[in-house]
């Protein structure tokens, strides 16, 4: 995709930047179990997402086209249901919401744990796509239970839209992390009494904490001891009844080939995130992007346009002898240069990427001349996004005469000023704050800074436009609508460093 676009930028930097968000953290290590009481649990944030996502798809309806991935399991409503036992559920959300915002929906969020658990935990690379939107209530029920028959599963997975060999498939990647809890399944698996299993977890193959095709060599050996296939109870061995539905045939490829397993797999989970109710449009797959800008700020201070930022170089790493350089074309089509710092590096994805800045207070622009556009040279190579640019939008910048009317007050006072761009069709500005609706969805709440009467001129390129507000603890932003369309400077309208007035 062509850079900016606020929701694939977020979502190519939750699934890319991995150290820098917090996803990446609930699940290294891969045995890592946030809400473990006693000790080891047996259990994981990793097998807890990995259900969790395929418990929220498994309501779909291929005939009529609802259910699906969008996060209806979050619904007490739903985990109420003999079909989603576990505290599982709960505990996916108490720690995916955390990185949801009006770009992130809850339902992607869950796909995006699912696919950073799989890949961080032995998995194959799986493609994501961004674009799931939160339903507003329950899904009909849907999810298959161990006590089933052989047809009832192959019924519901073909409602799924999945046939008899993708239902094989599906499980068997499914139980290669985790296993059966006692607790809600005390008919399946018995009391471990085990100081290093305190949840008794009975596991679906050795290697329980990783992705790997042991579920399956193990099965086809002999030597498994998934519950679902050996338990004592033969009316819940369902994974033995599903896995030899069609004579162990595909068990056999993937114990025989772990590259099969996990190609297999890496399509199948794709399809399974993509389940998503008919009518939601899901996004392109979401690539890195060889090169990103970030953190963009503009400024204006008395006579200057201050524009700060970072870049980031995909793939790339620190190297003192490169010259890199910012060059970007200003409103009469003249351009200009700075040579930017190296800054931090991030990884994810198997690879570290550099960044570099024109940190604060960044380049200097002139306000009449603005700044229409933007690339990048390492070394005399021309990064530009194939000729179009990186556009930068000047219509408005947080203008340095912002300040507090009263600091004593509680909570404090201050005004702040947003310079707008003289001649540019800005309609209005506002204040953004995002604020969650009853059912958890975020939604963003404006909030207009009032169009001056008579515009007091900030230079000859800029006017004023005012608004007195109040610090709260919520987050908010400056946001604009420029030439009709939406835009968020992400800049955050925080009053506590302003000056007094
Ligand atoms: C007929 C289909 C299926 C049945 C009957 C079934 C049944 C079960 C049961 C009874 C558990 C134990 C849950 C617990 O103790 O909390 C479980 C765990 C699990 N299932 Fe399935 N499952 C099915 C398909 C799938 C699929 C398709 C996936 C994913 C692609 C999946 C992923 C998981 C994972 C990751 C766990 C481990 C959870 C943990 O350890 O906390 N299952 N499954």
């Amino acid at each position: 995709y062509v850079w900016p676009s606020p929701q694939l930028d977020a979502l190519e930097s939750l699934r890319f930047e991995l150290d820098r968000h917090s996803i990446a953290s609930f699940i290294q290590p891969c045995t890592f179990f946030l809400f473990s009481v006693d000790g080891p649990s047996g259990r994981s944030n990793v097998a807890d997402w990995i259900r969790t996502a395929y418990h929220d798809m498994a309501t779909y309806n291929s005939t009529d086209g609802t259910g699906g991935m969008d996060a209806s399991i979050r619904f007490a409503e739903e985990q109420a249901r003999a079909e989603n036992v576990g505290d599982g559920f709960n505990n996916t959300f108490r720690l995916l919401t955390q990185i949801t915002t009006r770009y992130v929906s809850i339902a992607d969020a869950l796909a995006l744990g699912a696919i950073i658990a799989i890949e961080n935990c032995g998995g194959p690379e799986i493609a994501f796509r961004g674009g799931r939107l939160d339903a507003g209530e329950p899904n009909a029920p849907g999810v298959p239970q161990p006590e089933q028959d052989l047809q009832s599963h192959i019924d519901s997975f073909a409602r799924q839209g999945f046939n008899q060999t993708e239902m094989i498939g599906l499980v068997a990647c499914g139980h290669t992390f985790g296993g059966v809890q006692h607790d809600p399944f005390p008919d399946i698996v018995p009391a471990l009494n085990d100081p290093n299993n305190t949840e008794s977890v009975t596991h679906f193959d050795s290697t329980f904490i990783n992705f790997d095709n042991n579920v399956a060599k193990e099965y086809i050996s002999g030597t498994t001891s998934n519950p679902l296939v050996v338990g004592f109870n033969q009316t819940t061995n369902s994974d033995q009844r599903i896995f030899s539905s069609d004579g162990n045939a595909t068990m056999r490829s993937f114990a025989q080939s772990s590259q099969l397993f996990a190609s297999t797999c890496a399509e199948l989970f794709a399809r399974m995130l993509d389940t998503v109710p008919r009518g939601v449009e899901l996004t392109e797959v979401i690539t890195p992007l060889p090169v990103k800008p970030d953190f963009l700020a503009l400024t204006l201070d008395n006579d200057t346009l201050q524009f700060s930022g970072q870049v980031r170089f995909w793939n790339m790493t620190e190297d003192p002898n490169r010259t890199a350089v910012l060059l970007w074309e200003d409103h009469s089509g003249a351009t200009h240069n700075a040579t930017m710092s190296v800054g931090d590096t991030s990884t994810g994805g198997g690879t570290t990427s550099l960044w570099y800045a024109f940190d604060d207070p960044g380049v200097r622009l002139d306000p009449v001349a603005g700044i229409t556009r933007m690339s990048f040279s390492i070394d005399g190579e021309l990064y530009d996004q194939d000729g179009v640019g990186f556009a930068v939008q000047d219509a408005i910048a947080f203008s340095k005469t912002s300040c507090l009317t009263n600091p004593n007050s509680s909570p404090i006072a201050g005004r702040f000023d947003i310079a707008v761009r003289n001649g540019a069709n800005v309609t209005r500005v506002f204040l953004e704050e995002e604020v969650k609706d009853s059912v958890g969805r975020i939604t963003v709440v404006e909030t207009d800074f009032p169009r001056p009467a008579s515009p007091s001129a900030a230079t000859t390129a800029y006017s004023l436009w005012s608004l007195n507000m109040t610090q709260t603890s919520s987050t908010r932003t400056i946001g604009a609508e420029v030439d009709g369309i939406k835009m968020s400077t992400g800049r955050l309208a925080v009053l506590f460093d302003l000056p007094d007035c």
